[in-house]
């Protein structure tokens, strides 16, 4: 992309964006070039980085590949650190079925960290950062159980919970503790995804020899988010083996989901039995003390980080009560509030509060969840749950799954990766294809508007 290219962009954006966030978020990226694919940017602090990848990445990379095709990536380099945050994507709309065999979207911030052999881990991902309360007192407490090395009394940890409720914290913290007090166990953390990906990636280079062998050679082996193997047949058949070698030989495995065991819908059910077969422990939705405590703990650490800049404790109560969705998005609130009232030099009031996540504060009011735009939209279309967020094309099925894409953006704050994750792991590229369709849909056909509409309504009811 030339500078020319990103001045169109920019100026696009200043036009279509609303002044104040232009300002604070777009107007100090500066273009550094792109090489092989990679467009990169300076921002000036890594929150920044962190922030623009997270609510803008997906836009400025959507415009950025329509100007230059060979773009897919971006990277935000911050001027005073050496991290990088990244927003990934295939240049052009994958289908559902070639994204399975793409490479790993990455969603969230890149971890300032260094890796052990599968995701790097995550350095603000430790016991120290995490706040216990009621709702995840159990989780907690089972994870530092596995995390002390001894001899493994409950196999498989089964984790599950909601979107940002602290499956991925609580997994790495427990990789890092293992990592500290016994270096020489060989702990390997991935994604299912991932998993699945290596395995695709041995199979079609007839490396299935050393596949086997590295996933049986672990100590302790750590799969996130494992509901993305429902469905895959070859992939589940290959984690059911990998998971008996290991347990047979009384390895640790360490499980996460964003549902129980017996909610996941086109898993094979020996797998599933397996699953449940260790303890079964479950991440609660937040309650407001616990929110409260982890804004305390959060907006500490800013105060370090933004000498000078401090969140009154009545502030940080009405965000406990105001943002009751998930830990990400209050996370993600306050590191705004810094990062704005720096930037703009004023002290953090509740004005500046208000005006500052408006968006933010406005969503929450609806606090509409994927998951209940899903179950609104299948009820609607007289569709299984398990068929909405299926991997089948078929219209019946693919229309009523755009339409709850399309409100799932609309109505909620996650990204296009986050929503593609609760469509049984669709690559973003499909989401937006989906949003798309809906919008041009809307204009051409009255039932379709129609019925967006009525869903809309009722779920802001
Ligand atoms: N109890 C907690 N104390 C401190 N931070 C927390 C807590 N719970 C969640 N967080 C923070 O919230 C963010 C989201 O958490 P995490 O990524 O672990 O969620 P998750 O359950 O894995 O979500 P997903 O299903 O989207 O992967 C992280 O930055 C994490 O540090």
């Amino acid at each position: 992309m030339t500078q020319d290219q990103w001045g169109t962009i920019r100026e696009e954006l200043n036009q279509t964006m609303g002044a104040n966030s232009f300002q604070s978020w777009i107007e100090p990226l500066t273009y550094l070039g792109s090489e092989n694919g990679i467009a990169r940017f300076q921002v000036p602090t890594n929150f920044m980085g962190n922030y623009v990848s997270q609510n803008y990445g997906d836009m400025l990379l959507s415009k950025i590949t329509r100007l230059n095709p060979s773009i897919r990536r971006i990277v935000f380099d911050a001027a005073t650190s050496s991290a990088s945050n990244e927003n990934r994507a295939s240049a052009n709309t994958k289908t559902e079925a070639e994204s399975l065999s793409a490479p790993a979207v990455q969603t969230k911030a890149a971890p300032q960290s260094d890796s052990l052999s599968g995701s790097p881990l995550d350095k603000r991902f430790t016991f120290d950062t995490f706040v216990v309360g009621k709702p995840n007192e159990l989780a907690h407490a089972a994870a530092r159980r596995v995390a002390e090395g001894g001899p493994v009394t409950f196999n498989p940890l089964f984790l599950y919970g909601g979107v940002g409720l602290g499956k991925t914290h609580l997994m790495h913290a427990i990789a890092w503790e293992l990592r500290n007090n016994h270096p020489h166990l060989n702990v390997l953390n991935l994604s299912a995804e991932q998993f699945m990906y290596r395995f695709v990636q041995a199979l079609r280079d007839r490396k299935m020899m050393d596949f086997k062998e590295l996933f049986r050679s672990v100590d302790v082996l750590m799969v996130d988010d494992v509901q993305f193997i429902a469905g895959k047949d070859s992939t589940q058949e290959e984690f059911f083996h990998t998971f008996n070698a290991l347990v047979d030989q009384h390895k640790q495995i360490i499980i996460s989901a964003d549902r129980a065991p017996e909610e996941i819908k086109d898993m094979e059910n020996r797998i599933r039995s397996r699953l449940q077969s260790g303890l079964v422990v479950d991440l609660h939705p937040t309650d407001y003390e616990l929110r409260l405590g982890i804004l305390q703990s959060k907006s500490e650490m800013y105060a370090r980080m933004y000498p000078g800049l401090e969140v009154e404790h009545g502030i940080l109560e009405f965000l406990a009560a105001r943002i009751v969705s998930n830990v990400r998005i209050l996370e993600g609130a306050l590191t705004r509030l810094f990062a704005f009232a720096s930037l703009v030099g004023k002290p953090i009031s509740m004005d500046l509060t208000q005006e500052c996540l408006t968006d933010i504060l406005r969503v929450s009011e609806r606090k509409v969840s994927i998951e209940e735009i899903q179950r609104k939209v299948a009820d609607h279309y007289l569709i299984r749950h398990s068929d909405l967020v299926g991997p089948k094309r078929v219209r019946t099925f693919a229309r009523p799954r755009q339409i709850a894409m399309y409100l799932c953006k609309q109505l909620t704050t996650r990204s296009l990766p986050e929503i593609g994750r609760h469509f049984g792991g669709r690559d973003h590229t499909t989401v937006m294809h989906g949003v798309r369709r809906i919008e041009e849909l809307k204009k051409q056909d009255a039932q379709i508007a129609e019925d967006v509409e009525l869903l809309r309504r009722s779920l802001e009811a």
